[in-house]
């Protein structure tokens, strides 16, 4: 899937400043505007296609802030430092950036270098102590991409972000406590880094693992300082969720999107490509496919023979009106995802029953269904289900949600409701298959790049099934594209140049599109809360 075009090495000029995150921590209430279909159609046209550089739309400056608001928590390290010291895997190249005149000599000798490959890794980001619980919930309630407001409330994001961060605090705070006081995201992701670039280099490939979180430390904002200051020239940007969804990589590639569209340096001297899912990877569902028969097949497993187990996916859920309204892709690449690691299984002689369920909802909207707790409750106490083992699908590592959710909460639900005999599949985490998957992804992408692709195989979501097709870059861009027919669900290889994203919104073909009013709750409670507000501030002070 490649046609070519030529590669070039991307030039480097001197470098501007190189700090941009702490320009980023406003506190403006967020106004995110309607994207337009033609803008999503330009968007998808990167689907696809390798490289395209100096081709930075035009931003929405409040956009940018709504979705870069965000707080720390404070820490002992100097800003600069720590955004340095976090972002950057490889300790060496992070302690030699330290010195200033050592950075600009080698920014000033960078025009005549070769080019320096690094990939993004994106996460969520957990909190690290019981003290962080409450900023990092502030910071994921803030984003627009988790809780979606009608534009006339969107002035309404950071106090409402307020107010359910220190609302859900003491409960979350209960959870993190529960499994040794923070989330080890962090810790795995930066293994996971390690192990990445390891894996590269054995495959001859030189380069640097960032990882940028989009709601703790190390920030997203971070890893790009360490990426300039690092003199990176060619940049893979990969998301750790293998289904794509707006809530996650969407919200990060989103973020990353505007950075990019903010410096001009980056424009400038950064070739980027996303990878934004990968769940159809044969390597990745073949490392899944391998730690559910191991698991089933445990010789001190509860299960009486491997066969008896339930297979029960549990996926993080969304809200429905993610997937109905706005179109994104996650549910069909969820259930295309769980097809493809069962075909697996049956080719490695598993054919037990399975299940797909989706956890972990929020608020008082409607999530997708089937809810994991309404399953497992039905599973065991209608259907006789004796026997179950957990997959927890949407997530490559341990956290409060496989750790906590599934191991505890659910394992305790199981039993009550009859289901006496239980497992649960470990998250990938440094899973060697899996890493040597990620690491054929890059060099994927990277000859994507070189290839420069301007058609590809494309997957276009129609209807509820996903179908595969073709397109090109032309049909695309040609403005006439229909954003509300075309969710794609991305291949992996098929490079996606964020600074050609109207947004990453449009890449999807989703994102914001202007919504029919509905009065539910959280309307209800936002008019309320506006109400109260405005009425506030237009009194007189004592
Ligand atoms: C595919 C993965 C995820 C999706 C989709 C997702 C959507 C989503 N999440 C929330 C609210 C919360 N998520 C929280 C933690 C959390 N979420 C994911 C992944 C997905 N979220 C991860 C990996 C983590 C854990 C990080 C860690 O600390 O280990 C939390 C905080 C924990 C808690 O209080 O329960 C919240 C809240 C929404 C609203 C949403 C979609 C709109
Ligand atoms: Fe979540």
């Amino acid at each position: 899937m490649s046609s070519a075009t030529t590669f070039a090495t991307a030039a480097s000029a001197p470098r501007a400043s190189s700090r941009t995150a702490a320009s980023s921590r406003g506190t403006e209430p967020p106004s995110v505007s309607p994207r337009s279909a033609a803008a999503a159609s330009g968007a998808s046209s990167l689907r696809g296609s390798g490289r395209r550089r100096h081709r930075c739309p035009t931003r929405n400056n409040l956009d940018v802030r709504s979705r870069r608001m965000r707080i720390d928590g404070g820490g002992a390290r100097s800003p600069e430092t720590t955004r340095r010291l976090d972002a950057v895997i490889d300790p060496g190249a992070a302690s030699t950036m330290d010195d200033d005149a050592a950075t600009d000599a080698r920014a000033d000798s960078r025009a005549h270098e070769e080019e320096k490959v690094g990939v993004l890794l994106l996460n969520l980001g957990g909190p690290e102590t019981l003290d962080d619980v409450q900023p990092f919930l502030y910071n994921l309630f803030a984003d627009p991409d988790i809780i979606r407001l009608p534009p006339a409330l969107r002035f309404l994001q950071s106090p409402l972000a307020t107010i359910l961060s220190n609302s859900r605090a003491p409960k979350s705070q209960e959870a993190y406590a529960s499994i040794g006081g923070g989330s080890p995201l962090r810790r795995i992701t930066d293994e996971q880094a390690a192990a990445l670039k390891a894996a590269l280099k054995s495959k001859g490939v030189g380069a640097d693992v960032y990882v940028g979180m989009r709601y703790w430390k190390p920030f997203t904002e971070d890893a790009v300082d360490a990426i300039k200051a690092d003199g990176v020239t060619t940049l893979v940007v990969l998301p750790l969720y293998p289904q794509f969804s707006i809530s996650t990589s969407g919200s990060s590639l989103r973020l990353l999107e505007d950075i990019f569209s903010e410096d001009a340096q980056l424009q400038r001297d950064v070739a980027h490509t996303v990878i934004p899912s990968w769940y159809d990877r044969p390597g990745y569902v073949a490392s899944m496919a391998k730690l559910i028969k191991k698991e089933i097949e445990r010789p001190d497993s509860a299960f009486d023979s491997p066969d008896e187990p339930l297979i029960f996916f549990s996926a993080h859920g969304v809200p429905v009106s993610y997937v109905e309204q706005a179109g994104d892709p996650y549910k069909a690449e969820m259930e295309d995802c769980v097809a493809r690691i069962v075909d697996e299984l049956k080719r490695l002689g598993v054919r037990n029953e399975h299940v797909l369920a989706y956890q972990s909802r929020v608020g008082p909207v409607e999530w997708l269904k089937p809810y994991t707790d309404d399953t497992i409750r039905e599973l065991g106490e209608k259907r006789g289900c004796k026997a179950m083992v957990a997959v927890p699908i949407s997530f490559v590592s341990e956290h409060i949600e496989t750790l906590e959710e599934i191991d505890m909460e659910y394992r305790e639900l199981a039993e009550e409701s009859g289901i006496t005999k239980w497992g649960r599949v470990p998250a990938l985490d440094t899973d060697p298959t899996f890493i040597a998957d990620l690491a054929d992804a890059v060099v994927d992408s990277l000859e994507g790049m070189k290839a420069d692709v301007p058609s590809a195989r494309a997957k276009k979501r129609s209807g509820s099934g996903v179908s595969s097709g073709s397109f090109d870059e032309g049909w695309l861009s040609s403005g006439d594209y229909d954003a509300t027919d075309l969710p794609p669900v991305m291949p992996i290889g098929a490079g996606v140049d964020i600074s050609d994203l109207g947004s990453v919104g449009d890449l999807l073909g989703v994102g914001f599109k202007p919504e029919p009013w509905k009065w539910g709750p959280l309307e209800f409670a936002m008019v309320t809360l506006s109400i109260l507000l405005i009425t506030i501030l237009a009194m007189d002070p004592p």
